[in-house]
């Protein structure tokens, strides 16, 4: 039976409910986006402060782990073949490769990442259960089946919670609960996907992350490429493949049903591994976030929307909002406690810097590892991984008159430094809103057409 409070529950090998993916952290927590969702250290305790009780949580979630999209799927399957074509001798831990045939599939979510995502629904009813013991949460999606399904998935383990709680006698008669669901079919208004901003997609800027990477790759690739092609003598491996064999560690560990870390994990060092999860920090950062021009433009459509459902006014953007359904109430209701939105990792990183989180973090060096803990709590591990979950939350705390703002990503409270956090982490509401005066006044998406 369901006791989603304890610690086990809905846990595999290395994943559980609370504290995520544990099993070998030392590597598994440096796989940037691909790092499956793993509880982030935190200096201020995520635990609601003394004297508060929460009003409002607003959870914004990537999908849950995934086989790798098509076209990378194609090009890691090439590689294996390449090297099968070509090497003779597998000398060592490279024995398993010998006869290591290519299964992955493309794009959808594996049955880990499924589990992923009940168990993140089953944690955010468990940290909002006064109020998710009598309300449902009002669930967006964009249209990509896996975060269709990733969304569905949470509501599931919401709705187990929901059922196992003594605290909750009216059983839960909402489940399955409406997902509305915009479209990412190209020119659609979405703030869960990023597409109308015609110079960001496919302007100058959309090779400064790329180049960024390939700086940073030229650094740290040589030497795992030439001990690669030393170990597996005729394999005559590219830097990009080195990068792909690299990927076949965190793809081949989620796509295990209970986690079991792959044999490829262990051809890289702990060092090699942080200097991966750099790499695809850079392509978030110079991709995404203040590294790239109109990069934070992206999220402001979905920042303009939490401010509308903070402050429970209409929603004010002229970005890439829908209108046909934020004006509608009845698929942008205000004055709800609990909502649930999901999304992509990319969206995410915008959304982020629109929100001015993580701007005490920069410029990003390519030449050089800069860790989360001296980037201003910043890398693509520990903002994006698969699961990753942003909790937005308003606080009631005895003694003020204002509601407080939160921000908690992946079990870490961000310092919130940008409108004054205090030593919880809290800004007054008002405060958090007049920080964020890009988002209000729509960001550079004047310069998105010209
Ligand atoms: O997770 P990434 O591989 O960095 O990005 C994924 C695809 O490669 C992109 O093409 C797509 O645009 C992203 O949305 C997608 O991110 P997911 O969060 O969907 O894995």
């Amino acid at each position: 039976g369901w006791n989603p409070g304890k610690p086990g529950h809905g846990s595999s090998g290395c994943d559980s409910v609370q504290n995520g993916y544990q099993c070998q952290p030392d590597i598994s927590h440096f796989w940037g986006q691909y790092s499956p969702f793993f509880s982030v250290e935190s200096s201020i305790p995520s635990e609601v402060p003394p004297r508060c009780s929460v009003t409002f949580a607003n959870v914004l979630s990537r999908h849950g782990a995934r086989d790798p999209t098509a076209s990378k799927t194609a090009a890691y399957n090439a590689t294996v073949q390449k090297i099968h074509a070509n090497v003779q001798n597998y000398p060592g831990k490279y024995a398993f490769l010998k006869n290591y045939e290519y299964t992955l599939g493309a794009d959808q979510l594996t049955l880990f990442g499924q589990q992923e995502m009940i168990n993140s629904g089953l944690k955010f009813y468990e940290r909002y259960e006064q109020l998710a013991n009598h309300l449902t949460p009002f669930v967006r999606s964009a249209s990509e089946d896996r975060v269709v399904e990733s969304a569905e998935n949470f509501t599931q383990g919401y709705h187990s919670a929901k059922l196992a709680d003594k605290r909750n006698r009216r059983g839960d008669s909402t489940y399955p609960y409406p997902i509305t669901v915009i479209s990412e079919a190209d020119g659609s208004n979405n703030t869960l996907n990023h597409g109308l901003c015609t110079n960001f997609e496919d302007g100058p800027d959309d090779s400064i992350a790329s180049n960024a990477q390939k700086t940073w790759a030229n650094v740290f690739v040589p030497a795992i490429q030439n001990r690669l092609n030393s170990d597996l003598q005729g394999a005559n491996l590219t830097q990009t493949e080195v990068t792909y064999v690299m990927d076949l560690c965190p793809f081949n560990t989620v796509a295990s049903n209970n986690g079991t870390i792959s044999s490829f994990c262990s051809l890289f060092t702990e060092e090699e591994w942080h200097q991966y999860n750099y790499y695809e920090t850079l392509n978030k950062y110079y991709g995404y976030s203040y590294g790239n021009p109109l990069g934070p433009t992206q999220g402001v459509g979905f920042a303009n929307e939490l401010i509308a459902r903070l402050t429970n006014s209409a929603v004010d953007d002229e970005t890439s909002t829908n209108h046909t359904l934020d004006d509608n109430p009845a698929t942008f209701p205000l004055r709800r406690s609990l909502y649930a939105d999901f999304s992509h990792d990319n969206d995410m990183t915008a959304i982020f810097s629109a929100l001015g989180l993580y701007n005490g973090t920069g410029p990003l060096s390519n030449t050089t590892v800069t860790e989360a803990q001296d980037a201003n709590g910043y890398s693509a591990a520990w903002t994006v991984p698969f699961a990753a979950r942003a909790y937005f939350e308003k606080l009631r705390c005895a003694g003020n008159r204002e509601e407080f703002v939160r921000v908690v990503i992946n079990d870490r409270v961000l310092p919130l430094s940008q409108c004054g956090g205090d030593r919880y982490g809290r800004c007054t509401l008002s405060k958090f809103v007049n920080s964020l005066g890009f988002a209000k006044s729509d960001g550079l998406w004047d310069q998105c057409f010209t």
